[in-house]
């Protein structure tokens, strides 16, 4: 199923999820957005999400024919040879209101259509521009990047300037391979654009699902179970390459490892974690800031880690988190990376993106996050 444009001006592709957060969307849709839209004389496609996974599949199975017309649409025809020009690039815009499960959803569905095909290529790659209208529960994107609700986004938007949203490439390995010491082993299962996580907050967001109902109280509810039955996470995790730390004395990032060297780790952290975040977004919920100098734009991922401690230390950095200042703390490190592994000795499990995933166990169970830098898939950008 394509789209044929209805003017010179590809349409906008609008999705909805009427599920997110407070189930507010087709409101939002009817009362802001599609009057602006109008007014803006913008031309839009409504794209509806009817269950989990639909935006996903509906990328997935749709993207091609999208794109396919969009590139129509901008080809040049030569008046006097009737050639067609294709263009080497294309821009599509999709808006979606809902939250950051569903800018996951349609990241996702993408890349898995278009990656590694004539789609996304050195002789044509599109650019996909994102306006994200806060509708979800967390809002973790369009937190950190400061909107405030649904008029500022569309604001953003209609005044037009975006900058990059970097993901994260979540890997494993095969049994086989590793076994087989393949080069190049790394399978991505996911891309992320928000956070992957291990330990108490990748527990607190699986309890969160039976608290849904409560909206953004949820997660408290979760973590306050969590942390009253505080556990701590086996695991270590390893650093490749270049790596920064934040020092509290001087209270700037400094340098730990500058070497792009692949052939062992820069930095370890034994563990076990109690808290541990992956992440591009300097917020996760409006008053929730666990990684403050994170930039969904830079070639980083940053990461917060808290080891080994009890529960008056995570509610003490629990408390300091509204402002970021938890980051001050003894017992809270915070780095920015560009490749990491985590290794569980037990099988266990990684929140990414609100998504979970298995952790196998030992070192051929070790699952690999690294900031993409192949500009097949570094497609993305943001309006701000
Ligand atoms: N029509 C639908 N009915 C039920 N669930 C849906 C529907 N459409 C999408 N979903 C699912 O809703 C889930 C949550 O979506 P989304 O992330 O947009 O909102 P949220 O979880 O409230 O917000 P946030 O991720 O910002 O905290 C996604 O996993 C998505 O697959």
């Amino acid at each position: 199923m394509g789209i044929i444009p209805t003017s010179d001006k590809f349409p906008l592709l609008v999705v909805i999820n009427p599920n997110s957060g407070q189930k507010l969307g087709l409101q939002i849709f009817e009362t802001t957005i599609k009057p602006a839209l109008d007014q803006a004389g913008k031309s839009f496609r409504l794209i509806e999400s009817s269950s989990q996974g639909h935006a996903q599949s509906y990328f997935l199975d749709n993207i091609k024919p999208i794109l396919t017309d969009l590139v129509q649409s901008l080809s040049v025809v030569d008046g006097a040879t009737s050639s067609v020009t294709p263009p080497t690039s294309a821009t599509l815009q999709i808006m979606v209101i809902g939250g950051d499960g569903t800018v996951h959803e349609i990241v996702n569905g993408i890349l898995q259509s278009i990656k590694d095909s004539p789609f996304a290529s050195d002789m044509f790659r599109p650019k996909v521009e994102f306006t994200i209208i806060p509708a979800g529960t967390g809002n973790a994107i369009s937190t950190s990047l400061g909107i405030k609700d649904a008029q500022d986004a569309l604001d953003r938007f209609l005044a037009g300037k975006t900058v990059p949203m970097r993901m994260m490439a979540v890997s494993t390995r095969s049994k086989k391979d590793f076994e087989d010491a393949v080069e190049n082993q790394w399978k991505v299962l996911v891309y992320t654009v928000v956070v992957n996580s291990y330990g108490l907050h990748c527990a607190t967001v699986f309890d969160a699902e039976e608290f849904r109902h409560l909206g953004n109280e949820r997660f408290r509810q979760a973590a306050m179970k969590n942390v009253a039955n505080l556990k701590q996470y086996e695991g270590r995790l390893d650093f490749y390459g270049p790596v920064q730390s934040y020092d509290r004395t001087s209270r700037m990032l400094t340098v730990v490892a500058r070497l792009d060297n692949r052939s062992g780790s820069t930095l370890t952290l034994l563990g076990p974690f109690t808290y541990l975040l992956i992440t591009k977004q300097a917020s996760l919920e409006p008053g929730f800031t666990p990684t403050p100098l994170a930039d969904s734009s830079d070639e980083w991922m940053d990461v917060l880690a808290v080891q080994n401690v009890g529960q008056s230390e995570i509610m003490q950095m629990f408390d300091a988190t509204p402002n970021g200042q938890h980051i001050e703390q003894e017992k809270v490190e915070y780095f920015k990376a560009k490749t990491i592994e985590l290794e569980t000795p037990n099988q266990g499990r990684l929140c990414v993106d609100g998504e979970f995933l298995p952790i196998h166990g030992g070192s051929e169970g070790r699952i690999r996050f690294e900031i993409d830098s192949d500009p097949n898939t570094q497609i993305f950008s943001v309006f701000v």
